[in-house]
């Protein structure tokens, strides 16, 4: 049985498919086939397995779930779940064989995992340690998605792999304001976990690290939040930490020609192995949240450029107004002003990239007693250096938010185009 095939959103059409070895295994695992068989032929034996096994337990909503095979990887152009769990990890192995099979289990277990299902065959033997550590069993798949990237340190010398290293795949130059901490930059390989529920998304970092044992190390993890779903049943534009709807300026992820333009690698700028990848930028985004509470709320509305309450730009009335930037004032100053965040990130427009941040809190900082809170920025984009560089050029030089703001944590990663059942994620690559 494929994975595909067990990923249908009918409930009921689990029930028909035909039973899989790995179902046997589990099975004959908790107490042995023949006594199943027993409890009533082929549909006792169905039930058995539903009642007996997590994997297919009716607790498990199916249609909670983001499908994990396709053209590109899910998670980029998803709309935002409310948490996240992001990990950077570094290779220890020296062999790319070793690598390219982590990648092949770790692709099993994403489809598994997305699907709501436990990982692996052997989570009812009781004379070895599970395949899955169990904290997810019973829980819907919460719309999880796993997003892996590679990042620049990936195509060293290590794994013969440096002549297709993109030539976009760089770190990051030093920005203007940088107080970066090795804590939160780098790492050999990025994955990006969302899901509308954190045990969930938790669960899935602890597996895949679980998994690489031996072969890569956890370097640093982030996890994220947002107003959940359950809080905000009509679905605004989330705020961030700030107060502010963050998110409102994004390109429209249902146009396939904008996604197109700004977020999937095109086949005529390659690499080959990228088409239908994106680039990722990470950046931990610490807030003094403390100097900003303290700030007037006309600064900190200029400090955007746009109203706090609605979100609207200043001087309009609605969140999705346009910007307007020619916009002056009676005394001839801009309506937004030219060291407003929104005025700066904009440029002129042309240039767009897709965030899908998330808001941090990772207690204080001891030698202050200040929160370390603040923004996991995240953004995809077709060119780190057409797209995002420039922009976080301009802001890092003049933009007014940086009073109240500074960048922590760095990281870049090529995510690799989908994978088509059968494959893994990476097989464009190595
Ligand atoms: C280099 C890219 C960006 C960084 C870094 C960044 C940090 C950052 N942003 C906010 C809050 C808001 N950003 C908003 C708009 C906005 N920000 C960027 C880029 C970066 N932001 C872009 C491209 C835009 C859209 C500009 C446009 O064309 O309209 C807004 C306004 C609402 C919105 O559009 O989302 C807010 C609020 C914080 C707090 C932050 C760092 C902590
Ligand atoms: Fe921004």
């Amino acid at each position: 049985m494929t994975h595909n095939q067990e990923s249908g959103n009918d409930q009921d059409s689990v029930l028909r498919k035909p039973v899989s070895r790995r179902d046997l295994l589990r099975m004959a695992g908790v107490g042995g086939l023949g006594l199943m068989l027993g409890a009533g032929g082929m549909g006792g034996f169905l039930q058995a397995g539903r009642s007996l096994n997590a994997n297919s337990s009716p607790a498990r909503n199916t249609g909670d779930q983001v499908p994990f095979y396709g053209l590109q990887q899910s998670g980029i152009i998803t709309p935002p779940q409310d948490f996240l769990c992001f990990a950077a990890f570094a290779i220890r192995s020296k062999k790319l064989a070793d690598v390219r099979a982590l990648f092949q289990k770790w692709t099993a277990a994403a489809a598994e995992m997305t699907q709501g299902r436990m990982i692996g065959e052997w989570n009812e033997q009781h004379n070895s340690p599970p395949s899955d550590t169990g904290e997810a069993e019973g829980l819907s798949p919460s719309k999880v998605t796993i997003t892996f990237g590679v990042g620049p340190s990936f195509f060293d010398d290590r794994f013969g792999l440096s002549g297709k290293r993109p030539a976009e795949l760089r770190d990051l130059p030093a920005f203007n304001g940088d107080q970066l901490s090795e804590d939160w930059c780098g790492g050999d390989i990025g994955i990006q976990v969302c899901a509308n529920d954190m045990q969930v998304a938790f669960h899935a970092i602890r597996n895949l690290a679980r998994i690489a044992r031996g072969i890569a190390v956890l370097i640093w993890t982030q996890e994220g939040f947002q107003r959940t779903a359950g809080a905000d049943p009509t679905a605004q534009t989330p705020r961030n930490l700030l107060g502010f709807k963050d998110g409102t300026g994004n390109p429209d992820v249902t146009d396939k020609k904008a996604m197109a333009k700004t977020v999937w690698v095109q086949q005529i700028e390659g690499p080959a192995w990228m088409e239908n990848g994106s680039y990722m930028v990470t950046r931990r985004i610490r807030m003094r949240l403390e100097v900003w509470d303290r700030t007037q709320l006309s600064e900190q509305e200029a400090t955007f450029g746009r109203y706090r309450s609605s979100g609207a730009p200043l001087g309009a009335s609605k969140e999705f107004d346009p910007l307007g930037l020619d916009r002056v004032r009676e005394d001839g100053e801009p309506v937004i002003p030219v060291n407003s965040h929104v005025r700066l990130a904009h440029g002129d427009g042309s240039v767009q990239i897709l965030r899908r941040s998330y808001s941090y809190s990772s207690g204080i900082d001891r030698r202050t007693g200040q929160m370390d809170s603040g923004l996991f920025f995240v953004s995809y984009q077709r060119s780190i250096a057409k797209q995002f560089i420039p922009m976080q050029q301009r802001l890092s030089q003049s933009d007014k938010l940086n009073e109240y703001i500074v960048h922590v944590g760095s990281a870049v990663f090529a995510c690799f185009p989908g994978v088509r059942e059968g494959g893994y994620i990476g097989e464009t690559l190595f």
